[in-house]
């Protein structure tokens, strides 16, 4: 099967965790009934974008977030990338993690976001998820009946090391639940989807919270689907909605043939050695 119909579900996101699992469970049975195979949601879907929240909306894997996430899947029989949400483990330390289930409701990735998000501009955006999150360790790669997709979460994308090692570990499709915001994100938003798609010929897939202009934090919205050849195929705007595409994966064979940038690396000549 080589083509995919994901649905990018930009959402609002409110302080009521309940509330924003409503929301997700309406859109994930509205873009099922159309016809979609794998729903993405946002970053941190469940709360507010705010380093406080997060321990307050924090959740074991297998609590009440991580099972309607398994349900909405498995009700609908689609692929489902719960976007991110807080997650604590027994030792009490908080991931922003995402989740992903299969059709049938099974959870087959989790990925610990691994670059926290603390950034300083001057004039712009400050944030520091670093106060009271703790960085992943893994880099994340699932398999579907359509091939391997790669996952990292918003910050993690800007690192292109990750993005080629998701591509070298088979991934034709890298899928971002982010939250960009009004600094960075007319800066840099679509450069980096692009850039990464060109680099590693894959199609790159990012899904934002929609922009709540009164929030604590500003989402840029503006999710974004781009092709292995670096064309935006959709972006959307800032408001509340959804976008379903389908993606060929014929498409990323066929522009690894025209231009097969792997193979033509000089591997002799790259080597990062910074430890
Ligand atoms: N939630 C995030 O990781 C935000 C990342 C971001 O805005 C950036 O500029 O990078």
């Amino acid at each position: 099967m080589s083509k995919i119909k994901i649905a990018l579900i930009q959402m609002h996101i409110e302080e009521d965790k309940h509330k924003n699992l409503e929301t997700a469970n309406k859109f994930i049975k509205k873009v099922a009934s159309e016809g979609c195979d794998l729903a993405i949601l946002p970053e941190m879907f469940t709360t507010p974008y705010k380093t406080e929240n997060f321990p307050l909306y924090a959740e074991f894997e297998g609590d009440k977030s991580f099972n309607t996430l398994s349900n909405m899947a498995k009700e609908n029989s689609i692929y489902l990338v719960g976007g991110s949400i807080p997650e604590k483990d027994e030792k009490n330390l908080i991931y922003n993690t995402s989740y992903v289930f299969d059709r049938n409701g099974q959870k087959i990735a989790k990925h610990r976001k691994v670059h926290l998000f603390d950034i300083d501009v001057e004039d712009g955006q400050c944030f520091k998820e670093s106060d009271t999150l703790t960085a992943g360790n893994k880099i994340t790669v699932f398999d579907t009946e359509f091939g391997k997709i790669g996952l990292c979460i918003c910050f993690d994308f800007r690192f292109p090391e990750l993005g080629r090692l998701m591509a070298q570990m088979g991934a034709q499709i890298i899928i971002v639940p982010a939250a960009f915001n009004m600094t960075t994100g007319p800066a840099h938003w679509d450069l980096m989807f692009r850039s990464r798609a060109v680099d590693n010929q894959v199609y790159t897939v990012g899904c934002a919270p929609s922009r709540d202009v009164n929030g604590c934090y500003i989402s840029y919205g503006n999710s974004i689907v781009v092709s292995p050849w670096g064309d935006i195929i959709y972006k959307m705007d800032e408001k509340e909605g959804y976008k379903i595409i389908e993606l060929d994966l014929d498409y990323v064979k066929k522009i690894r043939k025209e231009l097969p940038l792997m193979s033509a690396r000089r591997l002799d000549l790259y080597e990062l050695n910074e430890k």
